[in-house]
């Protein structure tokens, strides 16, 4: 199976904190990867160093082949920009503008033209065809994650990195932005990476990633939320590493 993102003894620190501590892993391609783990685990510093926003102090990070570390810092946000999509828990969308625009405006401001037939697929399938009008305060929280998620594919990156992209919604709303992540994996073969204290949203995935204390600790195939669950109980509690 290739992978799209490989992380190879990934260290991270922040001074003399650890927040990654020797990480090895690959994000395969077409699959949809949960990460979960105690707060200050280090998922976020993973998913930083992963998507190329961040620099390992050790160890390398290859994105679609390229090693992020030989990257000068421009080359590092063209990398990113060509093939890294991010969805936010707090959607990110610019209010000034329209629904449409906010779809468009990075790729716009990258210098690239937005392949228009395939952005009108992914607004159809995201169901918001009669909203691109709107600003996206006219928007439920759940629509306002779903043009997000349009934005993040409007590219065609390698892997989408969600964080916490259920963090803000309602149940229903949460159910509908991660059955549309899951579709997206499905169907069109993209690679979800996804953060989430949610263990039910986790179960969602076809593997979970589980970290604790900067290292990753378990790698759960078709995870159910219970066992999800049970196994973020025992590590808070300080239990089985
Ligand atoms: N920029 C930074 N400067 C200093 N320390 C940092 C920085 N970013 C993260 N850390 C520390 O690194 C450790 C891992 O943080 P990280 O945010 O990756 O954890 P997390 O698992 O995402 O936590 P949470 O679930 O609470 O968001 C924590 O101890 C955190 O305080």
């Amino acid at each position: 199976m290739s992978h799209v993102v490989t992380l190879s003894g990934v260290t991270k620190k922040f001074g003399g904190l650890v927040a990654l501590d020797d990480v090895s892993l690959g994000f395969p391609e077409g699959r949809f990867i949960a990460v979960m783990g105690p707060s200050g685990s280090g998922k976020s510093t993973l998913i930083q160093c992963a998507a190329a926003l961040d620099l390992p102090t050790s160890g390398s990070v290859v994105i679609g082949g390229v090693d992020v570390s030989t990257l000068n810092e421009t080359r590092r946000t063209e990398l990113r920009r060509s093939r890294v999509g991010f969805v936010f828990q707090s959607y990110n969308l610019l209010p000034a503008i329209t629904v449409e625009e906010n779809l468009t405006l990075s790729l716009r401001l990258a210098g690239r033209r937005p392949d228009r037939a395939w952005i009108a697929e992914l607004v159809e399938r995201v169901g918001l065809k009669d909203r691109l009008r709107h600003r996206p305060a006219e928007l439920s929280g759940g629509q306002q994650q779903r043009a997000a998620i349009v934005r993040a594919l409007a590219g065609r990156p390698d892997v989408v990195f969600a964080d916490e992209p259920t963090g803000a919604l309602d149940l229903r709303s949460a159910a509908q932005v991660l059955d549309l992540l899951r579709s997206l994996v499905d169907d069109l073969g993209q690679t979800v990476v996804m953060v989430t204290h949610d263990p039910a949203a986790a179960a969602r995935a076809h593997d979970c990633l589980v970290m604790a204390d900067g290292k990753l600790v378990d790698v759960m195939p078709a995870p159910t939320a219970q066992a999800l669950a049970t196994r973020l109980t025992q590590l808070a509690s300080g239990g089985v590493r």
